[in-house]
């Protein structure tokens, strides 16, 4: 069967386990084959391939929801639901999603994006059926990373206290989170994965031996760690516990899902799998290179995308601003769990006893972060941007109530592109303005980039350093240097005619438009979003002319809605205007909550003839 022949999930209904073996094979030539042009999530689809037959195998899809934790494995499932055809758009504008996406199918029934949301998506899909008395079950895929966010354990603890419901969490663990998984419940899994051949000699032995002697070995187990009250975490929060399994081994995971289809109480499978399987660069990589990749050349796994002489990360800039500063002054990081995408392994391996990987956990690391600043450590706390949404409690009553010093490294900060609307970085200011006593700072170069950290250390507040995804000039032979910055906005450009007002890379493309449309504009870098510096601010608003803020932010707090305020208060009556949504989804992104473009050039100037 070719995979571009599959339409439904059901074609693979009649296949023997021998032709969902080979498809299994094919889909994973497939896979790398098609990433390997587009990049993508390489590492977690090749090792999710055979869990996502099987679901497909046993269950019925969408009237069994299949909810994907984060969904950045969900590959294998947009494959098997007639969407190979689409994979040379993946994450591309107008192309095909890289997670679970509503628009994009009916099989696709919860989008995530951020880690640590299926199992409370699954007791919510559970009671809604049991409300609406509706057939049909829910099974949640969730990782060994995302098993250990805060949400999951929510969840799992609920759901597990409800015996009129019924789900199963397959638990995929294949020992990775993107760099190595950390904390206590990785080290459970870890025992109780026990043995890899062992496992896979009991799983052998249990493919041969008759399904009713299976269910009597299992049962008795049960009955013996119930009497002696020894079960592991998933059975004392009230599961079935059933594993470890061989996760890439179809059989087993087709007979396995039988079995806890059959079963009454909540399920917990604990399938063992390996991140990259397949592909020998990607099933040997323990660094997380893997995980998500830009296109490479199959034959090395060296990426193919030319890194631009001269150039660098902002996320390398930040992490070697942070490396150089050690000399100047100590501090400590605390990382939820990004340590490949910030860019600080090289920190971690200059400084191991001044970083702390914490996991997906957010929330604790910003909790965690406030109370070792209270306590004299001096803390970075590198956030992307979309993720810091979820400890907005803990950044506002732990850290900006309080006005307890922590520095923020916003990274993703404004348009990410490949990851499309779970990852867009638009909303952070607008969060961070809704708190007290946080400075709010984007650097527009490498130089603004140390120095602004320089200045946050030195200060006594919340401090936001945002940066985008995207690269800058950097010579790493010749370091910035460590200066004062004032809070002042620097005027890029001088002009009376109209007043340009941006911070980050949105200057990069206001000086082009500039240049473009020949209009004599005063273009003002507001590189700390807030306080705003009211004198440069005035001095433009008394031009008496048409102003425009350019900010790859949204919500209702954004640098443009200051600006507007302090205008009406101050009864200036002048013309302004900023980038809307409207202006974006005009030009070519989808609608708003599938944003996937990145602001051009096009969508600026067009906005600008309208001022
Ligand atoms: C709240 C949140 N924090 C961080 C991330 C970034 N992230 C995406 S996948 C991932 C690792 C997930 O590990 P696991 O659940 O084990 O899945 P695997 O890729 O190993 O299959 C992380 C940290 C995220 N998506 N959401
Ligand atoms: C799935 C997930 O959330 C992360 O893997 C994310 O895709 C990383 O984004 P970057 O590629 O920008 O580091
Ligand atoms: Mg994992």
């Amino acid at each position: 069967m070719q995979l571009k022949d599959i339409k439904d999930p059901k074609d693979i209904k009649t296949l023997s386990i021998k032709e969902l073996e080979s498809l299994s094979q094919e889909i994973r030539h497939f896979l790398v084959d098609s990433i390997s042009k587009t990049g993508g999530h390489l590492a977690s689809n090749l090792g999710a391939v055979e869990l996502s037959i099987a679901l497909h195998y046993v269950f019925e899809s969408p009237k069994d929801q299949f909810i994907f934790d984060v969904g950045h494995q969900s590959y294998t499932h947009k494959i098997l639901t007639g969407r190979a055809s689409q994979f040379e758009t993946l994450r591309q504008h107008q192309g095909l999603s890289g997670y679970i996406n509503y628009q994009e199918s009916i099989h696709d029934v919860w989008e995530s994006g951020h880690a640590g949301t299926a199992v409370s998506a699954l007791h919510g899909v559970l009671k809604a059926k049991q409300l609406k008395q509706e057939a049909g079950t829910a099974i949640a895929l969730v990782g060994d990373g995302s098993i250990t966010s805060g949400m999951s354990f929510e969840a799992l603890n609920l759901l597990g206290s409800d015996p009129s419901l019924k789900g199963i969490v397959i638990l995929n663990d294949n020992n990775m989170s993107i760099s190595k998984n950390v904390g206590a419940l990785s080290k459970v899994l870890t025992l109780l994965r026990g043995n890899r051949f062992l496992m896979k000699l009991r799983n052998g032995i249990a493919r041969i031996t008759p399904n009713l002697l299976v269910r009597v070995y299992r049962r008795f187990k049960r009955m013996i760690k119930a009497f002696f009250q020894s079960g592991n975490v998933f059975e004392e929060l009230g599961y079935v516990y059933i594993g470890p399994i061989d996760g890439n081994d179809l059989k087993t995971v087709i007979k396995t899902l039988k079995q806890a289809q059959k079963m009454k109480k909540s399920v917990v499978i604990h399938a063992v799998t390996e991140k990259g399987k397949g592909y020998e660069v990607a099933a040997t990589d323990n660094d997380g290179k893997f995980h998500g990749v830009g296109s490479f050349d199959k034959s090395t796994g060296n990426p193919t995308k030319i890194n631009h002489h001269g150039m660098t990360s902002f996320s390398e800039v930040i992490s070697t601003a942070m490396i150089a500063y050690q000399h100047i002054q100590k501090t400590f990081v605390v990382m939820p769990a990004m340590l490949v995408g910030t860019k600080f392994e090289k920190f971690y391996q200059q400084f191991p006893d001044r970083l702390i990987d914490v996991g997906i956990a957010e929330e604790h690391a910003a909790t965690m972060a406030s109370a070792l600043s209270r306590n004299g450590i001096q803390v970075f706390l590198p956030l992307y941007a979309t993720f810091s949404q979820r400890a907005y409690d803990q950044i506002m009553n732990d850290i900006a109530r309080s006005d307890t010093k922590v520095i923020f490294g916003i990274d993703r900060a404004g348009f990410v592109g490949d990851d499309g609307s779970t990852h867009q970085g638009l909303y952070d200011v607008s969060m961070f303005y809704s708190m007290p006593n946080v400075v709010i700072t984007m650097p527009y170069d490498a130089k603004e980039a140390f120095d602004l950290l320089h200045y946050g250390f030195s200060q006594s507040h919340p401090f936001v350093i945002r940066y985008p995804r995207l690269e800058t000039p950097f010579d790493s032979n010749h370091l910035p240097s460590f200066d004062p910055i004032t809070l002042s906005w620097p005027i890029l450009s001088e002009g009376i005619a109209q007043v340009w007002i941006s911070y980050g890379p949105g200057l990069d493309l206001l000086q082009k438009a500039k240049s473009t449309l020949h209009i004599d504009a005063r273009i003002i870098n507001a590189r700390f979003i807030r306080p705003m510096d009211l004198t440069t601010l005035k001095e433009a608003l008394d031009l008496n002319v048409p102003v425009f803020v350019y900010e790859e932010a949204f919500g209702s707090g954004t640098l443009y809605h200051h600006i507007l305020d302090y205008m009406a208060k101050e009864g200036y009556h002048q013309k302004i205007r900023n980038m809307s949504v409207k202006d974006i989804i005009h030009h070519g992104s989808r609608t708003h909550n599938q944003m996937d473009a990145k602001m051009d050039l096009t969508a600026l100037m067009e906005a600008l003839k309208d001022l």
